[in-house]
């Protein structure tokens, strides 16, 4: 038979759109969908050496930039923490940024992968 184009999609890129999709519902205000723009952010790009957002994140998935689960981890973390670096604690973004790191790193607990099997070894 022939398979869907997602279903020919590597076994770890199918599993990183799932996750991403998830995170993504942890952000109901989109602030982290986007690459934040200096315009809204003055002084962004010269106070955040690296930043991260969701649109980015699939785009790696899509390119088969991630070559491991905590690659993935690891920019999810980063977008969190960039936000938490410019934003003053208080303010909006600053506690999405927290609130959404804490509801990420739950969902991605050995426990919560470990039914996923050897796709993560
Ligand atoms: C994530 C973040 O730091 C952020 C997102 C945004 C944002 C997100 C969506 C639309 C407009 N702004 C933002 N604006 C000002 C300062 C920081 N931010």
């Amino acid at each position: 038979c022939v398979l869907k184009a997602s279903q020919k999609r590597r076994p770890l890129s199918r599993l990183l759109e799932q996750l991403l999709r998830n995170l993504e519902k942890r952000d109901p205000h989109q602030f982290f969908a986007w690459p934040v723009n200096d315009n809204f952010a003055p002084g962004y790009s010269t106070i955040i050496k690296r930043p991260m957002d969701f649109s980015t994140m699939k785009q790696k998935i899509d390119d088969n930039e991630y070559k491991s689960l905590n690659c993935f981890i690891s920019d999810f973390k980063l977008m969190c923490n960039n936000a938490m670096k410019y934003n003053k604690p208080g303010t909006v973004y600053h506690k999405a940024a927290r609130r959404l790191l804490h509801a990420g790193l739950k969902q991605l607990t050995p426990q919560k992968l470990r039914p996923l099997g050897d796709i993560l070894t």
